[in-house]
């Protein structure tokens, strides 16, 4: 191997995309990012332009490549981390997508989870897949695709269509074309694979009504996806590792061991447990997933997902114009003692894990002739810990219980934030030096696929705390908080 090389990781997020440089002991050395549009053609109905998702990728790509050529530095390989459940369908000739991607967020596929859910069907698909009848995963959107785009269904059947992730559709490009292949990963989110068995099911595929020649091939986390055109990049290089964005940002957070817990607080929160071999299910609506496969097998998570986190602080600058940066919150939070009774339940999109509510819908409850912007802004930012506190609450409900938290994402420069959620918790927070865990992860997988590292003790020693928030709240003060707060969510569910 060339000596002091880097580990380029491709970051494909759900609003812009990022090409990282790794260095081995986890220093970031260089960062290109794009953003690109988030389309909206009816309500409740979101999508990205999978051509922009391709030339953001190829932009940010060849900055790093020529980043690393400035500095000298070989590249070790690549690793790949993306936007979960996002579908994409394209022509296996042409390579050309025969839709826009269906992004996770999107709910036009409601009614057909609804409908099979009325049939009966969820215990079954819960049983085998980990995950519930429910519009964010890929099955039901690519079905959506399928009914909807002349002749799709009969290309699909004739085998001359192709089904992805994104991860998969970067993969494909990237590859030109040789290579159709997803990670263990991103599969276990189709609601088409099953996770005990680790291999799409035919029976899923039937119920779903969807071919199974549209399907990628699975292969482990650190695996050979390949290598990059030559007449694409100008060099061939090794892409050798792949997760979903919340798996590779617990894999950057080495939760290797069981009980390991993140939350990744970016656009929405992702809160993952590691339970090791054991496969948990859910009496409390959270998702069991696979945390990343490694020699074949499969190391399992617990997964609670909050649909709006930042994204919260995103609409009181964007939309409500009380705030100009996001920074800003931390210091009008902290102005204030108290909550004043003011809280903010931001279920624009549904109500996540563990309510699964599609048709709850935000609210700003407890104002008076004295709430102002402060109470606003401070409101926001708790309830992003107070729905991480009903996470909690349901894992403890299924028997796994954290000891600590280690968290991560654009949100958790927010001390504020880290301290609060460390209040509500009433565990310890701890945030990491290099809080870029998701493409931090995914250069780990390429990195290990590559022999740059050797076992996982080489990247838990990589691993360092910035800061560790703990609990200074009283108990009862978080009771009456949490009191406050569940009464909120109470006002918003459609069925309570
Ligand atoms: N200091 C801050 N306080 C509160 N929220 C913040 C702060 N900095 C960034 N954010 C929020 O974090 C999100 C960006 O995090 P990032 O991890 O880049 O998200 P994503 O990868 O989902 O696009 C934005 O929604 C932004 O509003
Ligand atoms: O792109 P992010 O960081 O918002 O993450 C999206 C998740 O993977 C959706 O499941």
């Amino acid at each position: 191997m060339a000596t002091n090389p880097f580990i380029l990781s491709i970051d494909q997020g759900t609003t812009s995309t990022r090409a990282m440089l790794f260095e081995k002991e986890s220093r970031c050395a260089f960062v290109a990012r794009r953003e690109f549009p988030q389309l909206y053609p009816e309500p409740g109905w979101v999508e990205h332009d999978p051509e922009a998702i391709w030339t953001t990728t190829l932009a940010v790509l060849r900055d790093a490549l020529a980043a690393a050529r400035e500095r000298q530095r070989p590249i070790a390989g690549i690793g790949i981390t993306n936007q979960r459940e996002t579908t994409v369908v394209w022509d296996r000739h042409s390579g050309k997508p025969i839709y826009n991607a269906i992004v996770w967020q999107d709910r036009r596929t409601a009614r057909h989870c609804e409908t099979l859910k009325q049939a009966g069907h969820e215990p079954g698909v819960m049983e085998k897949t980990g995950l519930l009848l429910d519009p964010y995963f890929s099955a039901t959107k690519i079905a959506w695709i399928l009914d909807h785009v002349p002749d799709a269904r009969r290309r699909a059947e004739a085998g001359d269509l192709a089904f992805g992730t994104v991860d998969s559709f970067l993969l494909w490009r990237l590859t030109d074309g040789k290579v159709h292949a997803t990670d263990a990963t991103n599969a276990a989110r189709t609601l088409l694979y099953n996770i005990h068995q680790s291999a799409w099911d035919r029976d899923l595929l039937a119920l779903f009504d969807l071919p199974a020649a549209l399907l990628p091939e699975v292969k482990d986390c650190a695996a050979d996806f390949g290598r990059t055109s030559r007449e694409l990049l100008g060099r061939s290089l090794n892409i050798g590792g792949m997760a979903g964005d919340q798996q590779a940002a617990a894999f950057g957070q080495t939760c290797f061991q069981p009980g390991m817990t993140k939350a990744t607080y970016g656009t929405g929160c992702f809160v993952l447990t590691n339970t090791g071999s054991e496969v948990v299910a859910s009496r409390s609506r959270l998702l069991t997933t696979i945390g990343y496969r490694l020699d074949g097998q499969n190391s399992y998570a617990l997964e609670g997902s909050i649909f709006i986190a930042g994204a919260a602080v995103q609409w009181l600058r964007d939309e409500l114009g009380l705030i100009s940066t996001a920074a800003e919150t931390e210091d009008l939070a902290n102005s204030l003692d108290h909550n004043q009774g003011v809280y903010l339940v931001p279920a624009f999109t549904g109500l996540g894990a563990p309510h699964w509510d599609a048709d709850a819908r935000g609210a700003l409850l407890g104002l008076t002739r004295g709430t102002g912007i402060r109470e606003i802004v401070r409101a926001t930012l708790e309830s992003v810990c107070y729905q991480t506190h009903d996470l909690f609450r349901a894992m403890a409900d299924d028997g796994v219980t954290a000891t600590r938290l280690r968290v991560d994402g654009g949100m958790v420069s927010n001390g504020w934030l880290c301290q609060f959620l460390a209040d509500i918790l009433d565990l310890p927070v701890q945030r990491p030096v290099q809080t870029e865990t998701t493409a931090l992860g995914a250069a780990y997988l390429a990195g290990l696929q590559c022999g740059l590292y050797h076992s996982f003790q080489d990247l838990e020693q990589n691993w360092q705390l910035e800061s560790e928030f703990s609990s200074t709240l009283a108990g009862d003060a978080r009771t009456t908080l949490l009191a406050g707060w569940h009464e909120a969510i109470q006002r918003v569910r459609s069925a309570p």
